[in-house]
């Protein structure tokens, strides 16, 4: 079957992956001492020879070499022998195996070695196209590849230092700094954390953020909890937060690398499995029908025995497009490795590149997609809308020690710009001194600090800024004129409409608010957030991407519907869509989805354009949605918040500086995050799905067209109409010629919309081709018994195969001309691949049964008024095709 280097199945043991017994087995001295939950960190980081402060980069070599890089096994590259032992396992293969086994049993060897010779030259040409296919991805994989942030010492004597290394270097003992955004590199304990919490999705199915803290080992028994708080495990993501942690074990060793033997992919089936495979496994079954129907027919109406059994073998042969899974990967890779040349587009798994041709609808985030993601303070307002410089004063204290208290500060550029305009107004944040922090948390929309003012010890003052509904709706009071009042129903309406004018003027707000509680030593947490005092608004404008508009026309033009999901203001992310001249239409709000899913909400979304205030869940809820009512999705982001979504859509495309998970999860990354690179790579994703399509058109309708005649021509002559050995060395000749679609450029027609092969549209295609392929050949069938009896005497079955394997090879270099998708006079003229085969086809067709190697292949020469005759029944033929592809072209459009 059609599969690529980057396809797996699908993942799943059964088993609940977080059983942490499953992973003793590995080399590592923690396995050895008891559950590492259990031990102390003190304990544990001496049992694995390391402390706070790292490992030295000596220590870390060693270790390197004595148990190996970090990588899950099942991710290592497969060497070229297995691969081609893989292709052994194809179901196309197994077919032709199966064949073959047959036709030797019954002593019939020609039949039997030339479906061994197709068997061996088809594996050859896939695995070695895979082997390169899957290098080549693999170094452009290399590009966008994990590092992690690690804390080393060059010697004992040297203080640490923090730097981005491999994933893969990374050993026991090492100590890594986590990150929002960031990959758990390795199942890794926590030494201390900041409101750190971690998707583990892909490990536990679950797909809210968990909390995760440090904590020494409990006595309460917490060790065995199925998800200890203090470990984080490979395979999860931070989604919020920050924390430095140990690594307690490494590649084959981790939870994840036990629980999944094949993690590759997770989804269930993507838009190329539904297709492609769809369809082969259709004809997997017409093959297993055939020979028995074939032998069925001749015993009933002709009485022959089994002497028929190897043409009948040799017909389902012929049926077999066993060039498939060459074809559909040297087009993928091709147009991949294209793809990264031209446009610097990284598809990192090849089955992805058809899906992108497929996507008809696209999910894209706001920020720096329609936006620059430059955002600049355009004003800070106070509760009455008056230009209040407190307020900027404010969020800058937040912004300043969310990121100075974090363990690894997420970049942003709302806080570097709101630090960039309250340095220009002269405020320091640094006077106040930083008590806690809880970093940024997209589900909440808040980010907090507690500070110290100068001068009252006795005080913390907590500074929240946020999405102005979420503010407020933890604020009672409010500051007027440098008064606090209570804050009323009226009071937040009005602030309400307010927020949502200036958002309707395409600015993004910041709501401030604080409180002051009595100082104290415990943690803060979200449940301290209550009862604040509303100061004010900072409102920041983000330019519009220039180019951005164009291309969503382009998409638009493509039949690839377009929908903004964003966790900003409804009325920000309208108006960016109106300024670039999508209409937004009706724009919903997430919790005006409340709990809708499946259907009703693919419904929902279908008439929107825009839904605002989406969390990372509910953005995945949309896609997911979209895809179950059988839409095609792409996923566009680059954050925290994208990555649900990105790993629910069919395609999950992130930029080149997104978030590290995002890059790892992605199965397409840009150079940058930019609308018209999609464009490119949607496009070359359609040329290359529109070269297997053509491909598979022409040969089933073509293998159809000849079953029929064969199996007509059986059933009316005396003798077979094809010896086995004649239908497979055509069959041969012809998948030699199909090749040439891999390198083919499909018509302008195959890229105006989305690139799906519908199975039932597409079997009613070749049905209706192959018959009249069929026609064609029982016309040639009549026309050589005229001539063949005006001249040679009836019944010559050498001569009669002979036009018959002509006419075959020159009816299908006809089919392969005429049937590439719906082109125009004017783009069939340049000379191409295809064009090459085409003429070599035709002229083995008429030159090989009068060659020497005719009669070897029991053939003789036909009599000069055949080819007269058959000139006459092609000519037909091709009028008869030319129309029925107009027809259909027609009823297409
Ligand atoms: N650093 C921050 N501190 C406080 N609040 C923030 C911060 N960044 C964003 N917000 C608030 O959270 C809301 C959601 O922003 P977020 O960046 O998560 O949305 P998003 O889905 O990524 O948006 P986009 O589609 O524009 O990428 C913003 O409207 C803003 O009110
Ligand atoms: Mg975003």
């Amino acid at each position: 079957m059609a599969s690529v280097p980057e396809t797996t199945a699908a993942a799943g043991t059964g088993r609940t992956p977080l059983d942490t017994r499953e992973v003793r087995a590995g080399q590592n001295p923690l396995f050895d001492a008891g559950e590492p939950a259990a031990l102390t960190s003190l304990q544990l980081m001496r049992l694995l020879d390391t402390g706070p402060r790292g490992l030295t980069e000596q220590q870390a070599e060693e270790r390197l070499v004595r148990h190996g890089e970090n990588v899950v096994p099942a991710w290592r590259p497969v060497s070229w022998p297995r691969r081609f032992l893989g292709s052994l396992r194809d179901p196309f293969t197994t077919v032709l195996l199966c064949l073959g086994l047959v036709s030797a049993a019954v002593a019939s060897w020609g039949t039997a070695c030339v479906i061994m010779v197709l068997v061996v030259v088809s594996c050859v040409l896939r695995s070695g196209g895979e082997h390169q296919a899957s290098r080549s991805m693999a170094a452009l994989r290399e590009l966008v590849a994990t590092t992690a942030s690690v804390q080393r010492r060059a010697d004992d004597e040297s203080s640490p230092a923090v730097r981005e290394l491999p994933v893969d270097q990374l050993v026991v003992g090492d100590v890594v700094r986590l990150g929002a955004g960031d990959l758990v590199p390795a199942d890794v304990r926590l030494l201390r954390s900041s409101g750190l919490t971690v998707h583990q999705a892909a490990l536990t199915g679950e797909s809210e953020p968990v909390p995760k803290y440090a904590r020494d080992a409990p006595a309460d028994g917490g060790a065995e909890l199925p998800e200890p708080p203090h470990l984080c495990f490979q395979g999860s993501s931070v989604a919020s937060g920050s924390g430095t942690a140990v690594v307690i074990a490494t590649g084959a060793d981790t939870r994840f690398a036990a629980a999944y033997r094949d993690p590759a992919r997770r989804h269930t089936e993507t838009a190329f499995d539904r297709s492609v495979h769809g369809i082969a496994w259709t004809l997997i079954r017409f093959m297993l029908v055939t020979p028995p129907l074939v032998l069925m027919a001749n015993a009933a109406l002709r009485g022959r025995g089994l002497e028929t059994l190897p043409f009948a073998i040799a017909v389902a042969v012929g049926l077999t497009p066993e060039m498939l899974p060459v074809i559909v990967t040297a087009a993928l890779a091709r147009g991949a490795s294209a793809l990264a040349r031209t446009s610097g587009v990284i598809v990192k798994r090849l089955p992805a590149l058809h899906d992108l041709g497929a996507i008809d609808v696209l999910c894209l985030d706001k920020t720096g997609t329609l936006t620059q993601d430059r955002p600049v303070v355009e004003r800070s307002v106070d509760a009455r809308g008056n230009d209040d410089p407190d307020v900027l004063r404010w969020a800058a204290v937040n912004s300043f020690w969310t990121l100075e208290l974090a363990e690894l500060p997420a970049p942003d550029t709302l806080d570097e710009a709101i630090l960039g305009a309250a340095g220009d107004q002269g405020t320091d944040p640094a006077e106040y001194d930083g008590i806690a922090a809880l970093p940024f948390d997209p589900s909440r929309r808040l980010a907090t600090a507690v500070v110290r003012r100068p001068g009252q010890h006795g005080t913390h003052t907590l500074v929240v800024k946020g999405a102005t509904e979420d503010i407020l709706g933890r604020c009672g009071r409010l500051v007027v004129d440098g008064a606090a009042t209570d804050l009323g129903d009226e009071e937040r309406e009005r602030l309400l409409g307010f927020a949502a004018r200036e958002a309707a003027d395409g600015l993004r707000l910041l709501a401030v608010a604080r409180a002051e509680r009595p100082a104290r030593l415990g943690s803060y947490g979200h449940h301290d957030l209550r009862g604040l005092t509303f100061l004010g608004f900072v409102a920041l404008r983000d330019a519009l991407t220039p180019s951005a508009g164009e291309a969503l026309d382009d998409l638009a033009r493509r039949g690839v519907a377009v929908k903004i999901l964003t966790g900003d203001h409804p009325g920000t992310a309208a108006r960016a869509c109106r300024d670039l001249g999508l209409d937004p239409g009706e724009v919903l709000t997430a919790d005006r989805l409340g709990t809708l899913t499946g259907p009703p909400l693919a419904e929902a979304v279908g008439r929107a354009t825009v839904v605002a205030r989406c969390t990372a869940q509910d953005k995945a809820r949309i896609v997911a949605a979209l895809r179950e009512s059988g839409r095609t999705t792409g996923y566009l982001g680059d954050g925290v918040n994208d990555l649900p979504a990105l790993h629910a859509a069919d395609v999950g495309i992130c930029p080149r500086g997104a978030v590290t998970v995002a890059r790892e999860r992605a199965d397409v990354v840009l150079a940058e995050k930019d609308l018209t690179a999609i464009d490119r790579a949607i496009t070359a994703g359609r040329n290359s799905s529109g070269n297997i399509a053509a491909y598979l058109r022409i040969t089933l309708s073509s293998n159809l067209g000849n079953v029929i005649a064969m199996l007509a021509a059986g059933l009316l002559l005396p003798f077979l109409p094809m010896l086995p050995a004649q239908v497979l060395v055509q069959n041969l000749f012809f998948d030699a010629a199909q090749l040439a679609f891999a390198f083919d450029r499909p018509a302008h027609a195959a890229l105006r919309k989305p690139a799906v092969l519908r199975p039932r549209a597409f079997l009613r295609y070749i049905t209706a081709f192959g018959l009249l392929n069929a026609a064609a050949d029982i016309a040639t069938f009549a026309v050589l018994a005229v001539a063949l009896h005006t001249t040679a005497g009836p019944g010559d079955p050498a001569m009669f195969h002979a036009g018959w394997f002509t006419e075959n090879l020159l009816t299908q270099a006809m089919v392969m001309l005429l049937l590439r998708t719906g082109r125009h006079a004017a783009e069939t003229r340049a000379a191409g691949p295809v064009h090459l085969a085409v003429a070599a086809l035709a002229v083995i067709g008429v030159l090989l049964p009068l060659s020497p190697l005719g009669p070897t292949l029991d053939m003789s020469p036909p009599p000069p008024l055949y080819y007269a005759l058959l000139a006459a029944v092609l000519t037909l033929y091709g009028i008869a095709l030319a129309a029925a592809r107009k027809r259909h072209a027609s009823r297409q459009n």
